[in-house]
């Protein structure tokens, strides 16, 4: 079964992400920085929409703040009745463990409300467990990067999945539900 496989394709993704170096992962951060900074759609977007990183994700700190100091909106997931939504934050340090222990927004800022003839203008990081060679991507299995793209195809048009070369699969397990970003980054 479908879910079988992906639970285990995501595990050992996730244990050799976790088995990174510490100077593994501060490259990767240097390096994901470099190439979020220098890409196009972000040049182009007043908006992004983040993800906070936790555990052993590549981290996105320093895509944060320079997001912020370059006077982009930035949003970040917030998990609210089982939903993902993306809240604006202003600086890392308003932020409060929240769904899984995630770093999030209080909720008491501005909600992100889609509107496709804004999406060009808008970026969207996506996490993710485990990537392949076509771009297809895995969760940690909520499901949450699924159903939020599920009717917002234009948004999709300007997503990127990040994470290290270490989370490269040969093959992930496609379900009719899986939304794939439209491009991915691994450093
Ligand atoms: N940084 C970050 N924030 C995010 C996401 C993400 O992927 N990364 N999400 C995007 O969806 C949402 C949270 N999704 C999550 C869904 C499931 C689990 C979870 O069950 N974690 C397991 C450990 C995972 C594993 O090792 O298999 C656990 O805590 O037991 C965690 C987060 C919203 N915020
Ligand atoms: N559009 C949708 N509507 C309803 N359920 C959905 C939808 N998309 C995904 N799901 C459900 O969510 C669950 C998790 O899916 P999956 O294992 O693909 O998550 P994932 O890709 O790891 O998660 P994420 O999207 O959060 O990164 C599955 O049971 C799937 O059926």
């Amino acid at each position: 079964m479908i879910k079988e496989q992906k639970k285990q394709i995501r595990r050992k993704a996730l244990a050799r992400r976790n088995a990174l170096t510490e100077p593994e992962r501060e490259r990767g951060k240097l390096l994901i920085t470099e190439r979020i900074l220098g890409h196009q759609w972000y040049y182009l977007s007043d908006t992004i929409l983040g993800f906070v990183s936790y555990g052993s994700e590549i981290c996105t700190t320093e895509i944060l703040e320079s997001a912020l100091q370059d006077g982009k909106n930035v949003y970040v997931p917030k998990v609210e009745d089982g939903k993902m939504e993306f809240y604006r934050m202003f600086s890392l340090s308003e932020l409060k463990n929240g769904y899984k222990k995630i770093p999030e927004p209080a909720g008491d800022t501005d909600r992100y409300v889609f509107e496709p003839e804004h999406a060009d203008k808008t970026l969207l990081l996506m996490s993710g467990s485990a990537f392949d060679p076509l771009g297809n991507r895995m969760g940690y299995g909520g499901g949450f990067y699924d159903r939020y793209l599920a009717d917002k195809e234009n948004l999709r048009l300007r997503s990127i999945g990040i994470g290290f070369r270490c989370q490269q699969v040969e093959q992930v397990p496609v379900e009719v539900t899986d939304v794939k970003p439209y491009q991915v980054i691994l450093v």
